[in-house]
């Protein structure tokens, strides 16, 4: 049996994980984290679902991780790197689905995998990390004459844009088209823009409702486009990849990994 915390336990990835939990049979809810001003301190970490778990939530760190095995994040950039101080001074794995972060950010991650294993994925559907291939795939084919534009949906809550998939899905394309993406990224375009640089990779973003998560990726040439896409339905999908994920983490001491590791995609 795995035990888990689960960090940011009163959200919407909180919610999917805690459900994903109590059906399964090899985990164990060992924790739940929230932050110190959230009115879900102190109450049993089911109770938003109507279950009972014994498991109240908190804001102390070291008191949820202790004896514990994975601590899943899906929180925001700052809470997510104090649980990852704080878990690699336990020897707890993580699994983080956080997006966000900024290019220093990641290499502190980096930095924690030495010394404890991490999954870090902005997305833990088995359908964007096939997209993932696919668009390497595809732009190895594609890489003269067809321009390179993202485009991704969200819903209305979402606070940091482009999405991590959308980046991560630039950085497929650009690393298959031999482009660096800092240098090749486009991040929306307003004004006399002048004609579209053939080297440049898109990004468009679209905020609204309920929109669990989309992403496009465009490969348009002239006289044909072709478009890589996923739609997300349920959040589901993020939380049983994410489980997954601490379970690949089972026989892993340290090291960073990725969705295509706990898949088995990488050759
Ligand atoms: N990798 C993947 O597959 C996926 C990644 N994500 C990413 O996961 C993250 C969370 O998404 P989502 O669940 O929709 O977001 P929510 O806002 O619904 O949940 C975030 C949770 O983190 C908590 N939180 C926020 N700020 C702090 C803080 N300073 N300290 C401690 N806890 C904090 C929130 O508490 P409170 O509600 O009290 O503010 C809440 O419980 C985002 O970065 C998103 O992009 C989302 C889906 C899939
Ligand atoms: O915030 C979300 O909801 C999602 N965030 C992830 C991202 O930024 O890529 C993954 C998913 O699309 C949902």
């Amino acid at each position: 049996m795995q035990k888990i915390v689960i960090a940011g336990c009163s959200g919407r990835m909180g919610h999917a994980l805690l459900e994903g939990v109590f059906e399964d049979d090899g985990l164990e809810l060992h924790g739940a984290l929230d932050r110190a001003d959230s009115p879900q301190i102190g109450r049993d970490a089911g109770e938003q679902l109507g279950r009972k778990t014994g498991v109240k939530v908190t804001a102390d760190v070291a008191a949820a991780i202790r004896g514990a095995d994975v601590l899943v994040d899906f929180t925001r950039p700052e809470p997510s790197l104090e649980y990852l101080e704080a878990c690699r001074r336990a020897g707890v794995k993580l699994v983080i689905g956080t997006t966000g972060f900024s290019a220093g950010q990641k290499q502190q991650i980096e930095r924690a995998a030495q010394d404890v294993a991490i999954v870090f994925a902005p997305n833990m559907s088995v359908g964007v990390t096939l997209l993932i291939s696919l668009v390497q795939a595809a732009a190895k084919v594609l890489n003269q004459g067809y321009d390179v534009e993202i485009i991704e949906a969200h819903h209305r809550f979402k606070v940091d844009a482009p999405s991590g998939t959308a980046l991560r899905l630039g950085e497929a394309a650009a690393e298959a088209l031999g482009r660096n993406l800092e240098e090749a990224a486009i991040y929306g375009r307003q004004g006399v823009t002048g004609e579209r640089d053939p080297n440049t990779i898109g990004f468009a973003t679209v905020r609204g409702g309920d929109v669990v998560g989309d992403h496009t990726v465009l490969f348009a040439g002239i006289g044909e486009r072709m478009e890589l896409t996923h739609k997300a339905s349920s959040r589901a999908t993020f939380a049983l990849g994410a489980l997954r994920a601490a379970k690949f983490l089972a026989d892993r001491r340290v090291g960073l990994y990725d969705m295509q590791d706990v898949l088995g995609l990488k050759k």
